[in-house]
């Protein structure tokens, strides 16, 4: 446990909490959050989207029949949108039901019980926001609560534990579900990919790395001028699995230059490929910028579990995966290196992960 208790994840400037912000009923937003009406900006995408323009839906069930199509439509969508809504995963919806009530009941305690869980100095875990370090730098429109589950001898001793029972014992619950369906993802990959099993299993041995992240998005009262998470891609992560607790709609992908909604679906989780994975698979499967933008008189709240290679390992691509034609295009680093440089910066849309690739030494102290 003491163990647990100095294992700081980078530290983030206190901000103000925003849940409390917005019951304020201000008539405008502090200008922390207003964001410049860049290209970044473009925050509502009014075209119509086809079917085809929308996130790929897959389907567990009929690719554990050896479906070759679904496998190849599976591999399509890691490989061109590196997102899909997964459904048939075989998580209970009484589970995802549980999980999602839960949420939502931690955010409607009052004050005084959620920041018991307020982050402490230098530490991004806990309820706060995470990635701010400077006082100029744009705020975004939510808080969080962020914690790593696994492995459990990593847990803080004032935050998973202390979490109201109801809470703790849906996530814990949710934690080895989610634990089992990442690994019968990332095994899909192996397959379709043709990489060696070993190779995964070593990213995926006993202490692998999960992290939880409780997002709230309060409304707004200038939705358009905010962003609820800035545009950012999962750099820490092998895979990010997502669960839209509310029917309020907001994330969105970055697909051809074009954001996307993600539309809500009570029975999907959607699967994100993050920058560990872009790494493991030398490139072969993209890391996607994504973001959330927040609602007038909505509230909008997901969970992010991300899943990490054990922090004492290290990462690069997968050897099976390189050959003359395709040589290596991200050097190796220690898990806990590439770790600690991510919290220490701001979140900027597809960057970090330009510190590890290869030919880019120069900017690796950006
Ligand atoms: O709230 C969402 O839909 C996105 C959250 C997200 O991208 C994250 O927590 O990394
Ligand atoms: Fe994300």
């Amino acid at each position: 446990m003491e163990e647990a208790r100095s294992r700081k994840l980078g530290g983030s400037l206190k901000v103000p909490n925003v849940q409390e912000l917005a019951k304020q009923q201000l008539s405008g937003v502090p200008p922390r959050y207003i964001r410049n009406n860049d290209d970044e900006n473009q925050l509502y995408n009014s075209s119509i989207l086809l079917p085809h323009q929308l996130p790929p839906v897959i389907d567990m069930e009929i690719i554990k029949d050896d479906d070759e199509t679904e496998l190849n439509r599976f591999h399509l969508a890691c490989k061109e949108w590196g997102f899909f809504q997964l459904v048939n995963h075989g998580v209970s919806s009484s589970l995802m039901e549980k999980v999602k009530s839960e949420i939502q009941a931690f955010f409607n305690l009052p004050m005084e019980e959620k920041k018991k869980f307020e982050q402490e100095e230098g530490d991004s875990e806990g309820y706060g926001q995470a990635f701010v370090v400077s006082e100029e730098q744009k705020l975004d429109w939510a808080d969080m609560l962020y914690m790593i589950t696994l492995p459990t001898h990593f847990r803080k001793p004032h935050l998973f534990p202390k979490l109201p029972a109801s809470l703790r014992d849906a996530l814990e619950q949710y934690s080895t579900a989610l634990k089992e369906l990442a690994m019968k993802i990332l095994y899909m990959m192996a397959r379709v990919l043709g990489m060696k099993a070993e190779e995964l299993n070593v990213l995926f041995e006993k202490d692998a790395t999960q992290m939880m992240r409780l997002n709230y998005y309060p409304p707004c009262p200038q939705p358009d001028r905010v962003m609820g998470i800035c545009p950012h891609t999962d750099s820490i992560a092998l895979l990010a699995i997502l669960l839209q607790v509310n029917e309020t709609e907001g994330l969105q992908i970055k697909k051809d230059g074009a954001w996307i909604p993600v539309p809500y679906r009570p029975d999907a989780f959607v699967v994100n490929i993050g920058d560990i994975l872009e790494i493991v698979t030398n490139g072969i499967y993209k890391s996607i910028e994504h973001r959330a933008i927040v609602n007038e008189d909505k509230e909008r709240i997901s969970i992010a579990t991300f899943f990490s290679p054990k922090l004492d390992g290290d990462l690069g691509p997968a050897a099976s995966l390189l050959t003359l034609q395709s040589p290596a295009q991200y050097r190796r680093i220690g898990v806990a290196d590439y770790f600690k440089g991510y919290f220490s910066r701001e979140l900027v849309g597809k960057s970090y992960i330009d510190t590890v690739r290869i030919g880019n030494e120069d900017d690796e102290s950006n």
